[in-house]
């Protein structure tokens, strides 16, 4: 396909009469990185999820890969990638076995789900990590393994929610560095929703919203030229109207 691989178009939800979501609409190219920054209650993970299709909008449309959740759910699935905020392997069973019961799901089995795995760990440099407990490994290493998860089945898109959260700024940095490199060498599209500038300092386009709408729209220039700020960080405060106390930058 030559189309976007995502569209929001018009996007509302409602949660009783609190109105998270008031007619959200972008689109995320092939191999786009796009950061979705915005405030806390800004509507982020209400979108994602929409996006990952966990429930459908009230009003206007989500495709992926051109396609509708109602008809070809299955079929979108199978070629997405998810992050959720909240962590989700078993803490119990080893890296191995997590990425492995993960990759049955997808249908991969054998030599096959063996060397996705060995591609994905190595991509996100937790192969050494294989045969430990996940409890006993760092935040930081947990993530990695959830986000080389996500890539086991080769998604064209990936979809992370602020998968930062706890995790400290170098820690933070090696992330953002890592979803570059799966980008280069899979062609990946990939939406990170966060609250934290610097994660998507190096995004080629920013969505920023704010009480359930998009403020702002453009490249990382872009939004410097348009807001005349000096670094993304100030035009985030700038547009934010500087209510958001966790603009942070890397030392
Ligand atoms: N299940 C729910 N029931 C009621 N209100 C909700 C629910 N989920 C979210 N909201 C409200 O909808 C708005 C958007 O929330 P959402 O979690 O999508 O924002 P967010 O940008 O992801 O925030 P954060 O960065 O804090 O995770 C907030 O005002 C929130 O309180």
């Amino acid at each position: 396909m030559t189309g976007p691989v995502l569209v929001f178009d018009q996007v509302r939800k409602s949660y009783g009469d609190h109105e998270a979501l008031k007619g959200i609409s972008f689109e995320i190219g092939q191999s786009e990185v796009v950061g979705l920054l915005g405030p806390n209650g800004a509507g982020k993970s209400t979108l994602f999820q929409i996006a990952a299709g966990l429930f459908a909008p009230d009003g206007g449309a989500v495709e992926v890969f051109g396609l509708d959740y109602k008809r070809h759910g299955s079929d979108i699935l199978a070629r997405l990638g998810v992050v959720f905020q909240a962590r989700s392997l078993d803490l119990d069973m080893t890296v191995n076995a997590n990425l492995k019961f993960h990759g049955q799901l997808f249908g991969l089995s054998g030599r096959l789900l063996a060397s996705r795995i060995a591609e994905v760990t190595e991509l996100l440099e937790v192969a050494d990590l294989l045969k430990r407990p996940v409890r006993t490994l760092s935040g930081g290493n947990q993530r990695r393994v959830e986000i080389a998860r996500a890539l086991l089945n080769k998604p064209d898109l990936l979809l992370m929610d602020e998968p930062s959260v706890g995790l400290d700024a170098t820690t933070r940095r090696k992330l953002v560095d890592h979803m570059q490199v799966v980008r280069a060498q899979q062609g990946t599209s990939i939406l990170w929703a966060t609250h934290l500038v610097e994660e998507v300092d190096h995004a080629d386009r920013i969505v920023f919203i704010a009480k359930g709408e998009v403020t702002h729209t453009g490249t990382p220039a872009e939004i410097l030229k348009t807001t005349g700020a000096a670094s993304l960080t100030d035009a985030y405060v700038a547009l934010t109207g500087g209510t958001d106390a966790h603009v942070e930058k890397v030392a």
